[in-house]
């Protein structure tokens, strides 16, 4: 059975980027991945001071805001790197909180799909038909997890909190 997630206190919030699950990349705490995924965008751009406005934001869906406004300049490459750039911090959140990492394995194999009614990149789109790439990354990182949880049995090591 399909598991479909959007808002954050929908069944599957915690799917949601937007959900309060704060992550540390290169030495830097982020309240979401929202946060940091929209900070990316301007990294090494001449619009670069809009990132401690992002960071600090009170909410995801202002920093959101603050990503999506038209006027400001995105980095070159931000297309090539986006999706990495999500993966790498969608990992670190499932690896940093384990509540939320035993619902996501708990999923199994099922298919994961962000419900969203206007993404068609990262998520289904109003027909179902988006290339839905976050559903993508959370069973990827999924994998990843069982690959790491298989590694620190055989090592006799842990998954950190
Ligand atoms: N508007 C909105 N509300 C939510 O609750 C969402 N989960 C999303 N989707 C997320 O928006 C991000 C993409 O932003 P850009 O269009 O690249 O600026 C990504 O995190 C989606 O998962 N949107």
């Amino acid at each position: 059975m399909t598991i479909y997630f959007y808002k954050v206190w929908q069944p599957y919030g915690c799917f949601s980027n937007f959900s309060s699950h704060p992550i540390q990349i290169h030495g830097t705490y982020w309240s979401t991945v929202e946060h940091y995924y929209q900070a990316q965008k301007f990294v090494g751009s001449k619009d670069a001071a809009i990132i401690p406005v992002i960071h600090a934001a009170a909410t995801p869906e202002e920093a959101a805001a603050l990503g999506r406004c038209n006027s400001r300049t995105l980095r070159l490459d931000w297309d090539v790197v986006k999706t990495q750039v999500m993966r790498e911090a969608v990992l670190k959140k499932f690896l940093t909180h384990t509540d939320i990492r035993e619902i996501l394995l708990a999923t199994g194999d099922e298919m994961i799909v962000e419900n969203s009614p206007t993404d068609y990149f990262w998520g289904c789109g109003t027909d179902k038909t988006g290339n839905n790439h976050l559903g993508k990354i959370l069973m990827n990182v999924r994998e990843e997890i069982r690959r790491l949880r298989l590694y620190s049995v055989i090592t006799s090591d842990c998954l950190t909190e």
